[in-house]
């Protein structure tokens, strides 16, 4: 049984006692916002992270959700890429290709990948571009307070490290304001040359959820969410903060195993 939700200022904490309940949830969650935003707005747009995540909403693929999901208002977009060729082991295109495009009857041209034939830094311009593009189709929302793309749902991994997307710990990627995608050449986790979505962008989303599972993750967990005071690092998880959206953290028993938030609520 999970534990119920618990609400906090860093978002609702949903922490699961199994990967598979976890998945349930997640996967449940999804579905709801993309019939919200069906309904609402005629489609649905959601950004994926690579990793773990991905097998985590395989249960997408599957019974009752493979015929019951308005697939072709789906559009899809990554919140980063690495910079490699896209049939490449360490695509994250290829990642979510495999695990679970190429099993949901989703429309082509809804994909909305980074090209791989271009330099990180093309690359993350013509990815900026592309989005632009379909904000002034509202294909894509956008932000009431900014002038940001507003992703019904952005999908988070998180490291060990506390790295979300490709913002990684005291990494001046941190800082930037402006753009809207930008890239990276030094990645402390390889490969190095990768593209992300910046802070604002994420911030900028109706929903975000942060999806962290296994013990080697709890450190990262109890700093990127408990009151840690003066101490408080600038964690890129930290740092997701959605200015008007909602964060939801999906967390396994172990990831969650080191918050002070939970001891009284057990
Ligand atoms: O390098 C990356 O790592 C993070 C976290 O991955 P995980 O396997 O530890 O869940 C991921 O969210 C990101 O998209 C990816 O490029």
């Amino acid at each position: 049984m999970a534990l119920p939700g618990v609400h906090t200022d860093r978002g609702e904490l949903r922490v699961h006692e199994s990967l598979e309940e976890l998945s349930t949830d997640l996967v449940d969650y999804i579905v709801e916002l993309s019939e919200a935003s069906v309904k609402e707005r005629g489609v649905f747009a959601i950004a994926l992270s690579g990793g773990s995540l991905i097998g985590l909403i395989g249960k997408l693929c599957e019974a009752p959700y493979i015929k019951t999901v308005d697939w072709a208002k789906w559009y899809i977009f990554w919140v980063d890429e690495r910079v490699v060729a896209k049939n490449h082991a360490d695509s994250n295109y290829k990642l979510a290709k495999d695990g679970l495009l190429s099993k949901v009857p989703i429309v082509p041209s809804h994909v909305h990948s980074i090209n791989d034939s271009l330099s990180a830094e093309e690359a993350a311009d013509e990815y900026g571009f592309v989005i632009r593009q379909l904000v002034k189709t509202r294909m894509v929302s956008v932000s009431d307070i900014s002038d940001c793309p507003k992703f019904d749902l952005i999908l988070l991994g998180m490291g060990s490290d506390g790295h979300v997307a490709s913002l990684f710990p005291d990494h001046s990627v941190l800082e930037e304001k402006e753009e809207w995608i930008t890239f990276i050449t030094d990645s402390p986790k390889p490969p190095p040359e990768r593209i992300t979505f910046t802070l604002p962008v994420i911030n900028s989303a109706s929903n975000v959820a942060l999806v962290v599972t296994g013990e080697s993750k709890a450190e990262a967990v109890h700093l990127a969410i408990d009151d840690v005071g003066a101490d408080c690092p600038s964690l890129p998880s930290r740092m997701v903060q959605p200015t008007k959206g909602k964060l939801v953290w999906f967390l396994d028993k172990p990831a969650a195993s080191k918050l002070k938030r939970l001891e009284f609520s057990e």
